[in-house]
């Protein structure tokens, strides 16, 4: 093992010395920490993981990706009329999915945090009022830790048997389809590509199992997104909007606004924040087009007193979309006898914004000599604000001294480079002496350092020999040593050896009795998930 690692593990510094090789005090430690949580593999047909490896077969492969990207290739209308084609295939028509009284999210950032304070609202009432609320449903992507948490029911991943029953179920009603001549759309037996067919397979486990309200996070834009299929939801919010995902959505901000503002429907409440001044054009025409009152939202007042966490502006938007959207919800759910009280937010909101669980975000653990700060945030705005939320809790625990350790990823888009200013510079400017991260180490997002991917991580959209050769991560490395000369800077293969790289510095600084590590893991959700399941040696879910 030890051989391995240190063959693997690049070494790029400017302040390397020939006298103490790190790789020889890196390893020495912590090694033996090293935790396999492979999954048994199953014996028996049609489980979760036969259901998972069935799912990877949906990816679309790197060299299609490229080809379209070459070619120009953009998402259109027909990949909402394909959803609606299988939809129907499975035996369902889009009017069935008003019955799951629909609340969807669109946005750059901020959409899933907002959908899980909407799903913690409701959960609340689901307990007090079960004749009201049967379940709540929440879907999300992408997933943190293992694909079945994008669809909860109660808050809850729905279980590995539950999960692989309805994935089998749709996977045997597309097989089994016989196409009459008019419909022409789709070949027979074919199947939406991965995060079309998790929703696909969402609306059949969220009717099948009779949830009363569901709440939906986009997955990239909105116009043409395959959530985009229900026609008359109970609200649309849109989170805050930036740069992200500029291929598919277009370069500008106004361009991608156009494709968010899809999600809202006539007929429908629809609900935003205060946005920057492009955006929020683009979304007042496309209201206005449709004929939608858009609400923008300033923080709410009623927020004054709730602990929202992490106490930063940003949260507290999300948290007001959310309010907005689960009081809407309610009066449809409810009738009369839910009332939207102007002055003070009742008790359930309260508690379902402050006992929120949205993982993986803002998050802090503590382990021995180290601090892990683990953040998936993966656009440039979302990462000034993951570098200010660290900083900030750096200083709250006065360990301003530790050493700052930053571990980052973000695999297959070449302008993530350009996270790394925002990122470097938000954590010099904050540090009294203009100190930054005295350690970075860029990995890949494989899992494990000799079993590879976990399943639920498996992705065949990148391009592997980048992988194997760690080019992106060598660009990264070649920046911030640009950024911050005084930073040490590894390139290393896999989390798993990250991390183990990361305990041995905290171990030799405990030793020499310096302050606790201060480690920063952020830029790819893929990591911040990897991290996790590695650090609590377990599922985390
Ligand atoms: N409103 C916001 N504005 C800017 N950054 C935000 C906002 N909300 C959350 N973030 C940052 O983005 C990270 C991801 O948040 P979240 O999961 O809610 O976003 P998302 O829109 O679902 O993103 P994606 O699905 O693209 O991963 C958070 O950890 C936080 O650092
Ligand atoms: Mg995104
Ligand atoms: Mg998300």
């Amino acid at each position: 093992m030890h051989h391995v690692l240190l063959r693997r593990t690049l070494y790029i510094s400017s302040r390397i010395s020939s006298s103490s090789s790190p790789s020889k005090t890196i390893f020495t430690l912590s090694t033996l920490n090293f935790v396999t949580t492979s999954r048994k593999m199953a014996t028996k047909s049609r489980t979760y993981n036969d259901a998972i490896d069935a799912l990877n077969t949906l990816q679309t492969p790197f060299a299609v990706i490229e080809a379209r990207r070459k070619a120009g290739v953009r998402p259109d209308a027909t990949s909402v009329s394909e959803m609606r084609a299988y939809l129907s295939r499975i035996g369902y028509s889009p009017s069935d999915l008003d019955r799951l009284n629909i609340v969807h999210v669109a946005g750059t950032k901020g959409k899933g945090s907002t959908c899980a304070f909407v799903d913690s609202i409701l959960s609340r009432y689901q307990s007090s009022h079960p004749s009201v609320l049967q379940k709540v449903g929440l879907f999300t992507s992408p997933h943190l830790i293992a694909v079945r948490e994008r669809i909860r029911i109660n808050s809850r991943p729905i279980s590995e048997e539950l999960f692989a029953k309805y994935f089998f179920e749709v996977w045997d009603r597309l097989e089994s389809f016989s196409p009459s001549e008019e419909e022409e759309v789709l070949p027979k037996a074919s199947k939406p590509i991965y995060a079309r067919y998790l929703t696909l397979m969402s609306y059949h486990v969220f009717l099948s199992e009779n949830v009363s309200a569901a709440v939906y996070e986009t997955g990239i834009g909105g116009e043409y997104d395959a959530t985009n299929v229900v026609p008359s939801p109970v609200a649309s919010g849109i989170s805050t909007l930036g740069i992200d995902h500029v291929f598919v959505l277009g370069k500008t901000v106004d361009k991608i606004a156009w494709h968010k503002a899809g999600i809202m429907k006539t007929g429908s409440p629809a609900f935003t924040i205060e946005q920057v001044p492009e955006a929020a054009a683009v979304l007042k025409s496309r209201a206005e087009e449709k004929g939608v009152e858009l609400k923008v939202l300033g923080i709410d007042k009623r927020l004054e007193g709730v602990n929202v966490r992490p106490d930063a502006n940003f949260q507290k938007k999300n948290a007001t979309l959310a309010i907005a959207l689960a009081e809407t919800a309610l009066k449809k759910l409810f009738g009369g006898e839910f009332k939207v009280d102007e002055a003070k937010l009742p008790k359930e909101f309260k508690e379902g914004i402050e006992q929120v669980v949205w993982r993986g975000r803002c998050e802090v653990k503590e382990e021995g000599n180290i601090i892990w700060h683990v953040d998936g945030a993966h656009t440039v705005d979302s990462l000034k604000m993951a570098a200010r939320w660290f900083v900030t809790e750096c200083g709250a625990r006065e360990k301003k001294g530790g050493k700052k350790v930053l571990i980052f990823n973000q695999q297959g888009r070449s302008e993530a480079v350009d996270f790394l200013d925002g990122l470097c510079h938000t954590v010099k400017n904050a540090d009294p002496e203009g100190k930054g991260f005295e350690e970075v180490i860029f990995c890949t997002n494989v899992t494990y350092a000799e079993t590879g991917y976990k399943r639920d991580f498996v992705n065949h959209q990148y391009n592997p020999a980048d992988i194997e050769k760690m080019t992106q991560q060598r660009i990264f490395a070649e920046k911030w040593s640009a950024l911050d000369p005084d930073a040490k800077v590894r390139v290393i293969p896999s989390i798993e050896e990250a991390l183990i790289t990361a305990r041995a510095l905290a171990a030799s600084d405990e030793k020499e009795g310096g302050q606790k590590v201060q480690a920063l893991i952020t830029g790819s959700l893929h990591l911040v998930g990897g991290a996790l399941g590695i650090l609590e040696k377990a599922d985390a879910l």
